[in-house]
């Protein structure tokens, strides 16, 4: 039993055993194929590294050869160098020589030869030298070394990477580190000849000073400078010589290049100065043309204004332009701003051609205040109270601010232009009270629909007025008396004895106006407002009377439905605006052009505005237009009638009237209305 249990467990061992093994040989088989796999990779890889080692060899072969060619044609060229220089220095010891003889025998040979002769030899040295340098750069270009990008001057002969290479040579080539020792060896023995030689010149021409003619101090002038000339050579050379040995390259200050470089800049001056002289030179310029530009700017804002004093002078309607501030509506639409302010005159459009400027007598930002519009408007005012016939409007796309400039926002914290009028009108009649009398009245319209609507008149009190009438509501009819300015008959006129008067009726007026909120438009007008304010005043010494008539008008936008969203009666409303307002462009078309024919009957609105545009008013027109790119189009529409506007011409007449005449209008109007009249005042 206990034999049969040591059997099983042994059985059980073996097979556990046996799969072991199998597993293992199964493991064992695997890594000989990883391992062979991992083998033949390895041969590929060293296959492909003894490729790409001939192919470096190869390479590296070939740069080998380029470089021993070039340092054979440096080395050669070293020699010539060599031969060139020893050949000068012969030259200058037989002329060293020749002159000692000529000093010491003062004999009289005086021939130029010799110097000439070294003379031209140096040229060809440096000539050769030039070339060789020409070439080398070259061959360093083809082999990507950096080129100076200027000219180099004389000294550049030894260029710094000319100088690496040839350092490099010596370090690599025993020969002709033995050779360069030998060549600085003799350029150190000839500089010190040189030297020499020059000092001993100069200590003669010292001695001889006094005794020595005229001819001889030439001669010894010119063999001054042609052994200091040969001192320079070798010094340059030297220098060369000892930057080939080091490696270093020669610094440009260490020799005369530098000098002559500064003389090329300018006499007597470091680079470092010129540098600051050409800043200072560029800063000077700088200044100068932003002067210039300054200059430019004012001269060209007080040519508009003058243009524009002499426009007014012959008559032409004036126009602001005013640009609201940028909406939230617009900023939700991102708020890019497609107009600009350019100067006090003129403001420009970015359109998808280009920017387009246009001018005018005077343009707003969106930052201007009421109080700056009105300053600039007041001159009208006191024009009305002259006794001229004045009419200010805006005019411009919904939305773009004309109610806001003509009447102020809701809570009148920035009252407009209506409500600052009237306030003008009070004081100006209160500081000239003791020399005029006054009088003061008003009518106020809306034209709704192709309609004129008195809104002094409320629809309620019109009904109780006129129980008979049916809900029909009183006529008003635009007529025009003999001077050509327009009045509007059977409309309520009524009289205002102060500004808060005058603004009180003007608030039941608003009160009476069509309004309605629009997409574009929380508080969209939807018709035309005009409010005409006569004044009369009496010449307290003469007893004329003159009669100014101001006319405010604000009005409706036009507007696209789509961007509205009008629909039923607003579409109404929208459409009869655009067609007025079309029949507004069609008479400013044809004014602006001097037409013969100027079609103001095509609308009412045409004709209430018949004085104000080719008649016989001072006008005013203020174009409101949007900054943003959102609403280029309406932008561009307004300025360019805006711009014809500004072409037309008015002949404004005062109406004035002598105290005779006014005294005999009074005597009709009493006897019209069925009063008395009495003799002396017939
Ligand atoms: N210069 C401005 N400064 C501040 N807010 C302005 C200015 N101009 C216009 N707004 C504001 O823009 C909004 C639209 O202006 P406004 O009602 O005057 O336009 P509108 O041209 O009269 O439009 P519509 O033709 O539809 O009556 C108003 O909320 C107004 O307060």
């Amino acid at each position: 039993m206990i034999l049969d249990l040591y059997q099983e467990k042994v059985e059980k061992k073996k097979a556990g055993w046996k799969q072991r093994v199998e597993a293992l040989t199964a493991q064992n088989e695997q890594l000989l194929v990883e391992q062979a796999a991992e083998m033949r990779r390895s041969k590929e890889e060293a296959q492909q590294w003894d490729r790409e080692k001939s192919k470096m060899l190869e390479l590296f072969s070939n740069r080998l050869d380029a470089l021993h060619n070039h340092q054979a044609t440096t080395l050669q060229e070293l020699q010539m160098a060599r031969q060139e220089v020893g050949k000068v220095q012969e030259m200058l010891m037989a002329n060293s020589q020749q002159q000692q003889e000529v000093t010491e025998e003062a004999a009289c040979s005086k021939s130029n030869l010799p110097l000439e002769g070294a003379k031209a030899r140096l040229e060809e040295l440096k000539e050769t030298l030039y070339q060789r340098e020409r070439e080398i750069t070259e061959l360093l270009e083809t082999e990507r070394s950096p080129i100076p990008p200027l000219p180099r001057p004389p000294c550049g002969v030894l260029l710094p990477s000319v100088i690496h290479k040839a350092h490099a040579i010596c370090s690599s080539v025993p020969e002709t580190r033995t050779l360069l020792d030998q060549l600085t060896e003799e350029n150190r023995v000839g500089l010190a000849d040189a030297r020499k030689k020059l000092d001993c010149l100069r200590r003669n021409q010292e001695n001889s000073k006094d005794s020595e003619d005229q001819e001889d101090s030439d001669e010894h002038e010119s063999m001054s400078s042609l052994l200091q000339e040969a001192v320079r050579e070798y010094e340059v050379a030297q220098m060369a010589l000892d930057c080939i040995r080091t490696g270093k390259s020669p610094l440009i200050k260490d020799c005369d290049a530098a000098s002559e470089l500064e003389d090329a800049l300018g006499q007597g001056t470091s680079a470092g100065q010129q540098l600051l002289f050409l800043q200072e030179q560029l800063k000077q310029v700088k200044e100068e043309k932003k002067t210039v530009i300054e200059n430019y700017t004012t001269e060209r804002t007080m040519r508009k204004k003058y243009y524009n004093m002499v426009e007014d002078m012959k008559g032409k309607i004036r126009v602001f332009c005013r640009i609201r501030p940028v909406g939230r509506a617009e900023a939700a639409q991102g708020g890019a701003a497609a107009v600009k302010k350019i100067d006090e005159y003129s403001v420009a459009v970015e359109t998808p051609r280009g920017p387009r400027e246009f001018l005018f007598d005077k343009v707003f930002s969106g930052d201007a205040s009421q109080e700056e519009l009105f300053r600039d408007t007041n001159r009208l005012i006191q024009l009305a109270m002259d006794g001229y016939n004045v009419c200010i409007f805006a005019y411009g796309q919904t939305g773009s601010g004309k109610t806001f400039t003509m009447v102020g926002d809701k809570d009148q914290k920035n009252p407009g232009i209506i409500p600052r009028a009237f306030n003008a009108i009070f004081d100006m009649m209160q500081e000239n009270n003791t020399k005029f009398d006054f009088k003061v009245s008003s009518y106020m319209l809306e034209l709704y629909n192709d309609r004129l609507q008195d809104l002094l008149v409320s629809p309620a009190g019109e009904a109780s007025a006129r129980p008979h009438s049916h809900g029909q509501a009183r006529r008003v009819e635009i007529k025009r008396n003999r001077k050509g300015v327009v009045f509007a008959r059977g409309a309520e006129t009524k009289e205002a004895s102060s500004a808060q008067e005058l603004y009180a009726l003007f608030q039941q007026a608003c009160a009476n106006r069509h309004i309605s909120a629009t997409k574009m438009n929380v508080e969209s007008s939807r018709s035309h407002l005009i409010v005409s304010v006569t004044v009369e005043s009496r010449n307290l010494t003469n007893g004329s009377v003159s009669t100014g008539k101001l006319s405010l008008v604000d009005l409706a936008g036009s507007e696209r439905a789509a961007k509205t969203g009008a629909k039923d009666h607003q579409l109404k409303e929208a459409n009869s605006i655009n067609k007025s307002l079309s029949a507004l462009g069609d008479v400013i078309s044809a004014l602006s052009a001097e037409l013969p024919h100027v079609p103001y009957r095509n609308s009412k609105l045409t004709q209430v505005m018949q004085d104000s545009l080719g008649g016989n008013a001072k006008t005013l027109m203020i174009v409101n237009i949007s900054p943003s790119e959102y609403n280029l189009d309406e932008t561009l529409t307004s300025l360019i009638y805006a711009t014809r506007v500004k072409a037309i011409t008015n002949s404004a007449q005062r109406n004035v009237e002598s105290k005779e005449i006014a005294q005999l209008k009074e005597v009709i109007m009493k006897l019209r209305s069925g009063q008395t009249v009495e003799e002396e005042d017939a």
